[in-house]
């Protein structure tokens, strides 16, 4: 976990454009995040780099489920590379405590045959990666 944020607006997506809604990144208490019930917007730590002939797809860690937490996570396209993102869905009504850093997810990488001609080329490309990283 590198960041968690929460949503000030909403969000659009039309048969053509998006609008991806402003978010705020909270500020951890202790090196933690205290999160009372609701969504978050989790923004990973580490970039990666999905190789060409891979395709991948993430899923919670069992210990967030086990505490009362979703992560929302989609597909991660052949040659994305970028410090990516996901829906965190905090259920306890208790809360949950995350530190700064803690491993949340877990990326599933399934080889592709033969490999995929094209590579991905969306917005997303090197999203919060250093221009040298790209
Ligand atoms: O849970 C996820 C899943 C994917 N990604 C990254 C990797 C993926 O390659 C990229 C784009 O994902 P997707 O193709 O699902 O997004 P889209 O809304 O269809 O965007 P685009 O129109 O750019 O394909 O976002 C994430 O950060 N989080």
């Amino acid at each position: 976990m590198g960041e968690v944020h929460v949503f000030r607006e909403s969000g659009y997506l039309g048969a053509e454009g998006r609008r991806i809604p402003a978010s705020e990144p909270l500020e951890p208490e202790g090196g933690a995040w205290l999160l009372s019930p609701g969504f978050y917007k989790a923004v990973f730590m580490d970039a990666v780099h999905i190789p060409e002939n891979t395709v991948a797809t993430c899923f919670p860690r069992s210990s967030l489920l086990r505490m009362g937490a979703l992560l929302g996570c989609a597909v991660w396209d052949p040659g994305y590379r970028g410090r990516g993102e996901a829906l965190l869905v905090v259920g306890n009504p208790h809360g949950i405590r995350i530190e700064v850093g803690a491993r949340i997810a877990q990326l599933v990488f399934i080889r592709l045959y033969p490999q995929l001609g094209e590579r991905y080329s969306g917005v997303y490309q090197g999203e919060r990666l250093a221009r040298e990283q790209v």
